[in-house]
């Protein structure tokens, strides 16, 4: 039987092409019983610690988990980080050999990853593992769509590996899932500290800004700050993934693991899904707490939908995304006014963009052309991210950044990466933004970040702000 190599054999040697010139992508996809997503996700974790994803979509259509690396995509020139990686995985599939029979969007070969949040940042130590993009082809991944779970393999080879050996590799593994013990019981996270970040330079920068947009022709800035959590001991995504599964239904929940690092949360943004030609863009902006009881969720939601500043922080963001996809698409249908989204700690102003793809249209393409949308950057995007870089004082990293995936058929979803986190054994960095205009007030802004943070702090099980 020809050997195949499956994930320590060709990890991140993709491109290093003296390797394996000839090597090419072997991918096998077939269906299987259910299997739990989050225990997929813990299955070996010694052996694929470090080299994982995770990503359930809001809408909960779609659950892909990968474990191992069969490649990576990263590029060096942070600014053709979209275009490049676009043109290495077309070459990657050019001669590759699919045996994906039922072809449901989401399986077969499927790159997951995301991208930094400003291409032209000072990389700070905590993200240096990440770069400014990064892609992984898994080795085995698990989907769950349509009621219906598959399984796929892949793996590189220099000779010809027959669709027989994938499927008993294949086989292999379904049963070694079959009789895994479950290692998921109780969440063991115990924070030992929670430390804001400067939280009152936070505030006087938020003044500055806003005194800024007050004078100059720039609209809007998102203006971030972070939070340091220390653990008791080393914190698994696991856990933290099983607890934000559960208390943001809503929500995308993503985990991008290199390394001893793991960036993951729970994101209510989507940036862009196609599936086939249609192709639905989220823009969600403009933010009011969850009342006590519905009375006061209701007048709170009424406010929202009614006030002035929040409004105009959610019109600039409809606007950006409607150009941004003229090019791409036909079709495109927008709401005229926007409607709630209530999260379990926030409501948001939410207006969903609807279209078809032409013929132009490739999910990273368009990724690059969406990103950053007025709801993580600014308006005017360049003028936003100079005050951004010159005022945050803080690599963003991967935090409001892109994340999602592509299938080998173009289709694909994308998220921002907000309402997240980095973590590090026993450390993470939570991180939360806002939308600043002229007339946004700081401490009402500093109270939405705490607001923000609640996703992430909850799920590590930590205190309420
Ligand atoms: C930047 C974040 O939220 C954005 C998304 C929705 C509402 C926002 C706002 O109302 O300010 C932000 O633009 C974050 O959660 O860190
Ligand atoms: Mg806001």
């Amino acid at each position: 039987m020809t050997k195949i190599f499956l994930q320590t054999s060709f990890e991140n040697d993709l491109y290093k092409e003296q390797n394996h010139k000839k090597s090419k992508l072997f991918s096998y996809t077939q269906p299987i019983d259910f299997y739990d997503p989050v225990e997929f996700f813990t299955y070996q974790s010694s052996t694929f610690h470090g080299k994982r994803f995770f990503w359930k979509s809001s809408d909960e259509q779609l659950w892909t988990v990968g474990l191992g690396i069969a490649a990576t995509i990263s590029v060096d020139d942070a600014e053709e980080r979209f275009q490049d990686s676009h043109t290495k995985w077309n070459q990657l599939l050019k001669d590759a050999n699919i045996e994906n029979p039922a072809r449901v969007p989401g399986t077969g070969p499927l790159l997951f990853g995301g991208f930094s949040f400003d291409p032209y940042s000072e990389i700070e130590d905590e993200w240096e593992a990440f770069g400014h993009s990064i892609l992984y082809l898994p080795s085995y991944m698990l989907t769950v769509t349509e009621n219906q779970t598959y399984l796929t393999i892949n793996a590189f080879s220099n000779n010809t590996v027959s669709a027989e050996s994938l499927r008993e590799e294949a086989n292999k593994l379904v049963q070694q899932l079959k009789n895994d013990e479950k290692l998921l019981k109780e969440n063991p996270i115990k924070i030992k500290n929670s430390i804001e970040i400067a939280p009152d330079k936070w505030i006087r920068s938020v003044d500055e800004i806003v005194n800024i947009l007050k004078t100059t022709d720039t609209k809007k800035v998102v203006f971030a700050r972070k939070l340091l959590l220390e653990f008791e001991e080393s914190a698994q995504p696991s856990y933290i993934i099983k607890k934000l599964l559960e208390q943001q239904p809503d929500s995308f929940v993503f985990a991008l693991e290199v390394g001893d690092y793991c960036f993951l949360g729970a994101s209510p943004e989507r940036l862009i899904k196609k599936i086939d030609h249609d192709v639905l863009s989220t823009c969600l902006a403009g933010s009011i707490g969850r009342g006590k009881d519905i009375i006061e969720d209701q007048k709170l939601g009424e406010m929202l939908l009614h006030d002035h500043k929040n409004l105009f922080e959610h019109e600039l963001v409809v606007s950006m995304i409607e150009d941004a996809l003229r090019p791409y698409c036909t079709d495109i249908n927008i709401p005229a006014e926007p409607v709630l989204m209530k999260m379990p700690d926030i409501q948001h102003l939410y207006t969903p963009v609807r279209g078809k793809a032409n013929e132009d249209f490739s999910i990273l393409n368009v990724v690059e052309n969406l990103h950053p949308t007025p709801a993580l950057g600014g308006v005017p995007t360049k003028a936003a991210l100079s005050i951004i870089r010159e005022k945050e004082h803080m690599d963003r990293g991967f935090y409001a950044g892109p994340i999602g995936w592509t299938d080998y058929k173009g289709n694909g979803e994308f998220a921002v990466g907000i309402r997240s986190g980095l973590i590090n054994r026993d450390k993470a960095y939570l991180y939360a933004g806002c939308g600043l205009v002229s007339d946004s007030v700081s401490e009402e802004e500093l109270k939405e970040t705490r607001i923000k943070f609640q996703p992430m702090l909850k799920a590590t099980g930590g205190e309420i702000l």
